[in-house]
């Protein structure tokens, strides 16, 4: 088994500027013609600025709409929506669209237009000059793990569905919009490949720190992605609009708690990540390296495997004492089942991860895939238990949701004494029973 000596470095994050706008729908309805029901009825919702809010509830519940009254694909029929102190429904449409990235599935790419010229859409329109934009494509494309060199002139067709679905994240970042709105980003791709990109996005969104509106239909997408979920019922009604983690432990009713499906305490493996883990130091080398003098290394600082990384400190290959002692020179040729995880990947993923390699082990690589070191079951299994034990305090700030129609000033005072809305559903209207109080929303947490 691979080496785990030092405990000592733990992946973290260095600070960030949020670039994210806060969204504020008020009151906002949605009534299609012929329809006895509005789609959306009377919301009112506080996405935060830099935050990823999860929109979850069953089939026709008004999810897609909601989502797409934000950047006005669908006009509301009532109500509006404030970007950043703009009412978005007074804005000239384009120019809303383009402070607003859109992700839909697969991508939505342009398939008669290379992966440069599909991110190149927005700046062109933007009056970008052409050595401007081909910077950007690259970085984009840096930034969603694809090598510029090989696929800035493909097309979609020569893409695999994660490809073209990562294409189309950059595509949405282009104009570096302060928001983000995805439907169902990541429906239809392998389960494998959703958990790349979806490890993929907290990556970027750690990088870019976009405001984030995400519609899914899988629950454990939206405790794996989601800073906030918000989950409807049928008119975009909210239920519950909390943290993933209070959401699995107190689910507001009997809706939410079908919702969340059979297997919560599972699921609360998805809320710690590998960069909650400690992570150990491992031995390292490079392509073309002697295999002795490597294994003389080894040999003195007692590790019995070596990470073999390329110029970027991206692992190649991960070698034993036996295997280096085979080598004359160390190869670097990559191993295609190296098992990898992010230090963004749950920990329900990186035990995936191990189970299958059966090295009981795996390397973590951090921003732009460089390596950062080694986790094993032990200490996944370790910080599994330490989550489990871990109290929940209930001293926190949410954004607030009402489909009152109004805003929600005294809303503390129509919930149960406990704080939550009650379980017929019917005083649940202050999902989560937060109080806006101007921009500062307080929950029934804060009061003392
Ligand atoms: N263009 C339209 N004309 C009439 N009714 C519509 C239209 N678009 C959506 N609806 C109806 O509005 C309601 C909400 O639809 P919406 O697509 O927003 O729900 P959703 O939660 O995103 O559903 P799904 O998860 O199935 O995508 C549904 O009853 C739907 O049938």
């Amino acid at each position: 088994m691979p080496d785990s000596q030092s405990t000592s470095a733990t992946a973290g994050d260095a600070e960030r500027t949020v670039t994210g706008a806060e969204i504020l729908l008020q009151n906002v309805t949605k009534r299609y013609p012929g329809q006895a029901r509005p789609a959306v009825d009377g919301l009112t919702m506080q996405i935060p600025a830099g935050q990823v809010v999860m929109l979850v509830g069953p089939s026709g519940c008004g999810k897609t709409t909601t989502l797409k009254m934000i950047n006005r694909l669908i006009e509301p029929t009532e109500g509006s929506i404030v970007l950043d102190g703009d009412d978005v429904t007074r804005m000239n449409g384009d120019r809303l669209r383009r402070r607003m990235g859109y992700v839909i599935q697969a991508g939505g790419l342009f398939p008669h237009l290379s992966v440069a010229a599909n991110i190149a859409v927005v700046p062109k329109m933007l009056g970008w000059d052409k050595d401007r934009i081909a910077a950007r494509v690259d970085e984009l494309l840096e930034l969603v793990s694809l090598d510029p060199e090989v696929y800035r002139d493909r097309y979609p067709k020569e893409l695999s569905g994660g490809q073209q679905q990562r294409v189309g994240v950059a595509r949405a970042l282009a104009a570096d919009p302060p928001v983000l709105l995805m439907d169902e980003p990541f429906g239809a791709v392998d389960p494998i490949t959703r958990q790349r990109l979806q490890d993929e996005l907290i990556n970027i969104q750690a990088e870019v720190q976009k405001t984030i509106v995400c519609v899914t239909h899988d629950f454990d997408e939206a405790v794996k992605l989601g800073d906030w979920i918000a989950v409807f019922t049928e008119g975009a009604h909210l239920v519950q609009y909390d943290t993933p983690e209070r959401i699995l432990a107190e689910p507001a009713n009997a809706f939410v708690e079908n919702f969340i499906g059979s297997g919560a305490g599972l699921k609360q493996l998805t809320l710690t990540r590998v960069a909650d883990v400690p992570i150990a130091e491992a031995e390292q080398a490079r392509p073309g390296e002697d295999a002795a003098a490597v294994l003389a290394r080894m040999k003195a600082s007692g590790r019995h495997h070596v990470v073999v990384l390329d110029e970027r400190d991206r692992p190649r290959q991960w070698l034993s004492r036996k295997q280096v002692g085979r080598e004359g020179t160390i190869t670097g040729r990559l191993d295609p089942h190296l098992p990898v995880v992010s230090d963004r990947s749950t920990l329900n993923d990186a035990l995936d991860t191990m189970l299958v390699s059966s090295a009981g082990a795996a390397l973590v690589t951090g921003r732009r895939d460089a390596l950062l070191g080694v986790i094993d079951v032990d200490s996944v299994m370790a910080a599994i238990a330490a989550a489990r034990e871990a109290t929940r305090s209930g001293d926190y700030s949410a954004p607030v949701g009402t489909n009152t129609g109004v805003l929600p000033v005294a809303a503390t005072e129509r919930t149960d004494r406990n704080g939550d809305p009650g379980d017929d559903g019917r005083d649940a209207d202050v999902a989560r029973a937060g109080r806006l109080d101007g921009s500062h929303v307080i929950t029934p947490g804060d009061r003392r």
